[in-house]
């Protein structure tokens, strides 16, 4: 069966090769829409996205195309009515004696502005050094990309898909995934009867030799604690000393929520992760990893931890706390000395098994409120979660993790790492619950990608390679 497979696919690989230029086209495209979910004044380019996706899915044959409105995105939100972007969705065939594969992407992207530290505009496609630059590139438009740029490939061929394709992309992934576990649930059973497994490639290789596949990763609850205090922003040679400053007290409560060395402060956190068992603990032998690729991955050396297993076990089974950012305070150059009236810190922690997301929000609300009852300022505070999403871990052997690693050894040349990670995808356990399948992650881009961060890139050889790997995907898991 599997040399008859490798037959078909040699062709393919050929035409894959051959359409590089267009593929690269497509993602160019992709990126030149600044379909930044987390930025409301740029929520009609993500709607633009969407009927971008439509028009490709048109050309390339899908069937059934829908944009599904999901509604008006619920508070914390500044523009009032403001409406969630469509789920994008289109099936590649429907023939009862094939498998049906669901693959899910996000076509939204994280902000991103040249003054940040970008060397070329982030929304323009550069190639430079083999690597494709710009936002989105890696996460996610390169593997959303990728899917269609494997349909083209068999379309160009005249070859038949080998299963039959559900697509399901949406454009606020990046912003919490609000209405997708409803949509999920709604068509369960009716636009994605009869999935048999789902496919996600929505993350990245640990390093940026190995080739993985994913069967973990970390959930994310995204808080805001915002203090109001004067009416207006006031001068601080004017006020400094005379008032209480919102910005003050929210350092200081922010200051308190996790130590210099990652420590999470939050009483009852720790206590809810799922204890290390042995058998975890021998599964991050194998895994090739080491403190250089991730010194690498950073641009830095500011890694807390030295040893692999310290490094794999605070990335994929333990909870981080970040801070992010604080709206309101004056973050542009020069020296204005300002007060600012209102300030919201935003800050997320990454969860684990088994932790609980209503308790953890009821603990972060708890001890903020604390210590900022301790500080007795007569400003005022509110902690409030914005957004929540599960951590995932599954049991990578199955079909679907069999056929991806065949796909990935018949193009890389080399066996898989089977690993989790500490990023989020939170609809991944939503699918796997409501169409009562199980989910492969399986990454195109690198660890040293820099996704969500400046310079965002994939590798031509990814992205052309991750073609390859995701038909060959297909067609290894159809005759499985
Ligand atoms: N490639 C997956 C990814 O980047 N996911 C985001 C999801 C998220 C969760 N909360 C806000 N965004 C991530 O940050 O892990
Ligand atoms: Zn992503
Ligand atoms: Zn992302």
């Amino acid at each position: 069966m599997s040399n008859n497979v490798e037959s078909t696919l040699k062709p393919l690989f050929e035409e894959i090769n051959n359409l590089k230029p267009q593929f690269i086209e497509r993602l160019t495209k992709a990126v030149a829409i600044p379909s930044v979910s987390g930025d409301e004044s740029l929520r009609p380019k993500v709607v633009e996205m969407a009927h971008f996706l439509k028009q490709e899915l048109t050309n390339l044959g899908a069937q059934d195309i829908q944009l599904k409105p999901l509604g008006k995105q619920p508070p914390p939100v500044s523009t009032e009515g403001l409406e969630l972007p469509p789920i994008v969705l289109a099936r590649f065939g429907s023939d009862p004696a094939k498998k049906t594969v669901l693959v899910y992407g996000h076509y939204d992207v994280q902000p991103a502005l040249l003054e940040d530290g970008w060397h070329s505009d982030p929304f323009t496609l550069v190639e430079k050094d083999s690597k494709l630059f710009g936002r989105g590139s890696t996460d996610d438009k390169g593997p959303v990309m990728g899917w269609l740029n494997s349909i083209h490939a068999h379309n160009k061929l005249g070859l038949e898909l080998p299963v039959n394709l559900v697509c399901c992309f949406e454009g606020m992934e990046e912003s919490g995934s609000l209405g997708l576990d409803e949509l999920i649930a709604r068509e369960a059973n009716a636009y994605f009867k009869g999935v048999d497994t789902v496919c996600i490639s929505d993350n990245y290789w640990l390093g940026t030799k190995k080739p993985v596949l994913t069967y973990g990763l970390r959930g994310c609850n995204y808080y805001q604690i915002i203090v109001n205090g004067p009416g207006a922003d006031l001068h601080s040679g004017i006020f400094g000393g005379v008032i209480h400053e919102p910005m003050t007290d929210l350092i200081k409560v922010m200051g308190q929520l996790v130590d210099v060395d990652g420590t999470i402060n939050i009483p009852g956190v720790n206590e809810m992760v799922a204890p290390l068992t042995e058998e975890e603990s021998k599964l991050y032998d194998p895994i090739e990893f080491d403190v250089d690729e991730l010194n690498l991955a950073s641009g830095s050396k500011t890694a807390i931890y030295q040893d692999k297993k310290d490094i794999l076990m605070h990335r994929w089974r333990y909870p981080s706390l970040s801070l992010h950012g604080i709206e309101g305070a004056f973050s542009a150059g020069g020296a204005k000395t300002v007060i600012p009236a209102k300030v919201s810190g935003k800050f997320s922690i990454r969860t684990v098994p088994d932790m609980d997301s209503d308790k953890l929000t009821q603990y972060v609300i708890d001890f903020v409120n604390k210590r900022f009852a301790e500080l007795k300022s007569p400003n005022t505070l509110k902690c409030e979660l914005i957004h929540d999403g599960n951590y995932w871990k599954s049991d990578p052997f199955n079909e679907s993790f069999t056929a991806a690693a065949k796909a990935t050894k018949l193009v890389w040349n080399i066996d898989p790492d089977f690993t989790r990670e500490g990023g989020s995808i939170p609809i991944t356990i939503t699918f796997e619950e409501q169409l009562k399948t199980n989910v492969l992650l399986l990454p195109m881009g690198k660890g040293d990608d820099g996704a969500h961060s400046i310079n965002e890139k994939l590798d031509v050889a990814n992205y052309i390679e991750g073609v390859k790997t995701l038909s060959a995907y297909l067609h290894y898991y159809a005759n499985a």
